[in-house]
């Protein structure tokens, strides 16, 4: 697990270290340009011209001290002041006046250094940034696109990268590798900031743990050997050890979103997996899936006799121990009624997803039987229905959509896109690093509701299992990418490779 951390708790974790630990501001400053240094020196040589565009804040006075470091090293290098002295932060100041003593090369914007720049280093603006860049800054930025470095190393964030929201502020300058102070910040691991960051390495400076004792951390991440996490299957159990999946999904020409669902189910661990669905998906799944019991109703009769499709409902719902509902349920309208009586009756974690969800956005309603034991699985679409809100404004800032729709009702919402985001019941913020653009395919989220069934049906509670499931799901993501590509994954073989990730619990 790895903790990551908005602008203001950086800044928080700044102010603690420096004031309440007494390590001083210039010291972590002298290790976050060491850090820059070393990455720098690993891509270029001496001959190379280099480039520090320095804002005026202590993100531009770690790129003064970059500047001096490699000076010494005897690297050519120029660093180009955006800001004024006047307007310089202390310690800004004070690398500054080092800088001219030992004879570093500096000029002052709008005045560019001679010659073409090699590697340029970003140090404009870091957690700071705290508005739109415009005017000046905006120019700068822009001149220093048009002289198209062949690397550019950013120092903490790229600058004009919020770093809470990863929202470009008005320009941003991409980097081919970011060396981040500390903790990562939302800022890069969330698009399109992600996509501006390149490699991104997380240096540490020296914050001891302590310093975390000065915000609550609440966004993490998890990274490889976090498998720990998924329970030991016990030597001395049987298949009810590890829960009863209930898969309610699959309507017309939809067999397939219960089948995926059941399988991942299945392959993440659970110990008995039933599918309820329509009676015409009867023998496909069953002969696609043997393994699963299938269960079945008639879409004409839940219609036309509510009162016996409730009873059918409400045993299935006794039997289970973990419910997935809502994978390719369709739009019909008994589909109201079945959400409604799952939701009713069941006292269990409830996966909600797809059509599922499709049924709550259209009877807002249903969202009175919501339990702190739902996780819902929106993609931006379906969370878009759900909220009134549109795509466009949910992707602004992924976090807190998600975060806003779980606290509204105690429920934890995962929030599936490139990123997917999981806002956990218990408050913690979950923001994904695994899986890939060949994930992009029907299917995918089908798979991931079945392994957060799994993950739950093995006694992980919903938080963990929702974080989890989109950690594991991306992973095996990752995983068939390696084997087959960019553009041939299938849903399916997401869940063959569930247990090449799972194995390594046991290693
Ligand atoms: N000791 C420490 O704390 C350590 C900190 N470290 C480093 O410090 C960085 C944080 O430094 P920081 O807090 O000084 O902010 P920074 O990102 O340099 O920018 C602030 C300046 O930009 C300005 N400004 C903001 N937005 C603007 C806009 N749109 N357009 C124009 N101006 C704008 C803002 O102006 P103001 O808002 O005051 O008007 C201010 O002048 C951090 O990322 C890391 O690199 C490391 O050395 C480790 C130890
Ligand atoms: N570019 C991407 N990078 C990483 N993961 C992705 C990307 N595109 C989609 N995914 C993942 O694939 C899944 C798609 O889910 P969803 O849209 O519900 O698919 P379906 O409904 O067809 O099963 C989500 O878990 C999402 O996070
Ligand atoms: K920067």
């Amino acid at each position: 697990m790895r903790n990551l951390v908005t602008g203001d708790q950086m800044k928080e974790v700044d102010r603690y270290t420096i004031e309440t630990i007494g390590i001083p501001s210039l010291v972590l400053m002298e290790r976050a340009a060491l850090a820059v240094v070393s990455e720098i020196e690993a891509l270029v040589n001496k001959k190379s011209n280099i480039w520090v565009l320095c804002g005026n804040g202590n993100n531009g006075g770690d790129g003064i001290a970059v500047a001096r470091l490699l000076h010494l090293k005897g690297y050519k290098i120029w660093a180009i002041l955006a800001g004024t002295r006047e307007s310089g932060s202390r310690e800004w100041l004070a690398q500054l006046d080092i800088a001219e003593k030992i004879g570093v090369q500096l000029v002052n914007f709008p005045e560019f250094p001679p010659g073409e720049c090699n590697l340029f280093v970003d140090a404009l603006f870091g957690v700071g940034l705290n508005r739109e860049v415009l005017g000046t800054y905006k120019e700068i930025m822009e001149k220093v696109i048009t002289y198209g470095p062949e690397i550019t190393v950013a120092v903490d964030i790229p600058s004009g990268i919020h770093s809470d929201s990863g929202q470009i502020m008005g320009t941003a300058l991409r980097a081919d590798v970011t060396v981040t102070f500390g903790f990562e910040k939302l800022g890069t691991m969330l698009y399109p900031g992600k996509g501006y960051s390149g490699r991104v390495v997380v240096a540490d400076i020296g914050f001891p743990a302590q310093s975390l004792s000065a915000i609550r951390p609440s966004f993490f991440t998890f990274e490889s050997g976090d498998t720990k996490e998924i329970p030991l299957r016990p030597a001395y159990s049987n298949k009810g050890s590890f829960g009863k999946v209930l898969v309610v999904a699959g309507g017309r020409n939809m067999s397939g979103a219960a089948y995926l669902s059941a399988l991942a189910a299945y392959r993440t661990g659970a110990g008995l997996v039933k599918i309820f669905t329509i009676e015409e998906n009867r023998t496909i799944l069953q002969s696609g899936l043997p393994e699963a019991i299938i269960a079945t109703y008639d879409p004409e009769e839940a219609e036309a006799d509510t009162a016996s499709f409730k009873e059918l409902l409400k045993k299935q719902c006794e039997w289970a121990s973990v419910i997935v509902l809502g994978p390719g349920l369709g739009r019909e309208p008994y589909v109201k009624n079945l959400v409604e009586e799952v939701l009713t009756n069941a006292y269990v974690p409830i996966i909600l997803d797809a059509d599922g969800l499709g049924a709550i956005a259209d009877h807002p309603d249903l969202t009175g039987y919501f339990t702190e034991n739902i996780i819902v699985t929106p993609h931006l679409g379906e969370m878009a229905r759900l909220t009134g809100s549109s795509v466009e404004a949910i992707k602004k800032n992924l976090i807190a959509a998600a975060r806003e729709y779980a606290d509204r009702f105690g429920i934890t919402c995962v929030l599936k896109d490139a990123v997917t985001i999981g806002a956990l019941k218990d408050q913690r913020t979950y923001v994904n690093s695994s899986g890939n653009s060949a994930m992009a395919k029907a299917g995918s989220g089908d798979v991931l509701t079945g392994i957060i069934a799994g993950l739950l049906a093995l006694g992980l509670e919903e938080s963990d299992g929702a974080a989890l499931g989109v950690w594991l799901h991306g992973r095996a993501g990752d995983a068939v990418r390696e084997k087959y590509g960019s553009y041939s994954l299938l849903a399916s073989q997401l869940t063959e490779e569930i247990y090449t990730i799972l194995q390594e619990q046991t290693r």
